[in-house]
């Protein structure tokens, strides 16, 4: 696919699920003022026909950008997740479309352990249960299984940027920190790795997971790692609904093994505010469930609307790709006076030559070239005499091994 350089008035963005106002604010101030806005996730057949013209989608994590999406998403040049999570975009078949998919991958870390925090000290002290009573007009004063944080066992799963975040909070609290990651990880302050899962969860007074929704962390605590867990402590989920077998966990809370969780994601979850939400850990008081808000504050979602359109815009003004999920990155220049092609291409040999000898066959002077590649695509961006790029971006598209080409003015 060819794509000639827009005037910024006819690039459209279309942004969902009520990203914050800071993503127009930057995108405006970077000159786009296409900008079509909907508060919630869209359906999937609304989703196709608002994405048919657009060129750059916002989403968070509950629109589902599938293979069949992005078939409807003829103009799409990238995506932006206002949140960490990138599992619900299929980032092969955005990969194979030549679209850019970029995400916001620390503004809400703090907010998230922040959460856990407080989740682990109102459920050490049973506050969940006391509550649900006191709002039943019962009244439960008593020490028993009341307990301070300090000096209890953390164990976090998925050491990255939230983990570690958390593992400094908790440690200044006067936890203790044990950690489980696939990878080797640095421990910050006192935390420990532990080389397994098992060790981890057979010596935590509080385990929390904070790893991403992938084949590997597919039920990844279920029935047999919950046996694990010594009496009476708590998992705490604020990663994906799908790490968590969530009627296992029912089945350990009803025979009281856990004495409490907090649980922020779930496998299946509402698409709206609109909708009921249904859950078998409904009936525990000792469970705070909360609605996907671990990354929703004010301070995160205001960050992560300036950071995601910045990339967008930065993306679409000069093609920069720093930080791009599925891409290999790119950090460019500004471009003046030469006129700029964008090629995303298969990693396959022989095409970076074929794209030279475009150049060489039609006297084309290159001011300007940058290549990047991954595993499986490369990005090349060549600058060159405004009079030739017409004829150097038909060429371009015609190289076997082509995903996309783009120019930009
Ligand atoms: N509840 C909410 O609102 C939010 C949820 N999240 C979720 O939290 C997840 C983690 O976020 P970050 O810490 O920023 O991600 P990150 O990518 O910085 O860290 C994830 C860590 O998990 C490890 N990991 C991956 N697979 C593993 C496995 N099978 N076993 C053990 N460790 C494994 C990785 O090596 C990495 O260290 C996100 O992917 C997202 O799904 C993120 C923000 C807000
Ligand atoms: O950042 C993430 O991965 C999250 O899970 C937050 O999702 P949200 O933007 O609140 O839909």
């Amino acid at each position: 696919m060819a794509q000639q350089s827009l005037e910024k008035s006819k690039i459209k963005f279309l942004l969902l699920e009520g990203v914050h106002p800071s993503a127009v604010e930057t995108l405006r101030q970077s000159g786009y003022e296409n900008i079509e806005l909907h508060q919630k996730a869209l359906p999937t057949e609304e989703l196709k026909a608002a994405i048919a013209s657009a060129h750059f989608v916002g989403i968070r994590s509950r629109t589902q950008l599938t293979a069949d999406v992005f078939e409807a998403a003829q103009k799409l040049v990238a995506v932006g997740c206002f949140c960490i999570g990138t599992n619900q975009v299929d980032l092969g078949a955005a990969t194979e479309r030549g679209i850019a998919v970029f995400n916001a991958p620390f503004s809400n870390t703090r907010s998230v352990a922040e959460l856990v925090i407080a989740e682990a000290i109102l459920l050490l002290r049973g506050v969940a249960q006391k509550n649900a009573a006191a709002h039943r007009g019962q009244w439960q004063k008593s020490a028993a299984n009341s307990f301070e944080i300090r000096g209890k066992k953390l164990g976090i799963v998925g050491y990255g940027n939230i983990g570690m975040q958390l593992g400094v909070i908790a440690e200044s609290m006067g936890m203790q920190v044990l950690f489980y990651d696939v990878v080797n990880k640095l421990p910050l302050g006192n935390a420990r790795q532990v080389p397994s899962l098992n060790q981890l969860l057979s010596q935590a007074d509080v385990v929390s997971l904070h790893v991403p929704e992938t084949a590997s962390t597919q039920n990844m605590i279920a029935a047999e790692q919950l046996a694990l867990m010594p009496a009476g402590s708590i998992l705490i989920n604020a990663s994906r609904g799908t790490v968590v077998d969530i009627d296992a966990l029912a089945t350990a809370l009803r025979e009281e093994k856990l004495s409490g969780a907090a649980i922020d994601v779930f496998p299946v979850e509402p698409r709206s505010n609109d909708e009921e939400f249904v859950s078998p850990l409904r009936e525990f008081d000792n469970t705070i469930l909360t609605p996907h808000i671990g990354g929703s504050t004010v301070e995160a979602q205001e960050n992560i609307g300036m950071e995601v359109a910045e990339k967008l815009a930065r993306y679409s003004d000069n093609g920069t790709t720093t930080s791009a999920v599925n891409m290999p990155e790119v950090a460019l220049p500004e471009h003046a006076g030469s006129h700029r092609l964008l090629h995303i291409h298969h990693n396959v040999p022989g095409v970076m030559s074929a794209i030279n000898t475009v150049f060489s066959e039609n006297a084309i002077n290159v001011s300007a070239q940058y290549l990047q590649t991954n595993e499986k695509v490369g990005y090349v961006v060549i600058d060159i005499d405004a009079d030739y790029s017409d004829i150097a971006l038909e060429k371009l598209a015609a190289v076997d091994g082509t995903i996309r080409t783009r120019v930009l003015f």
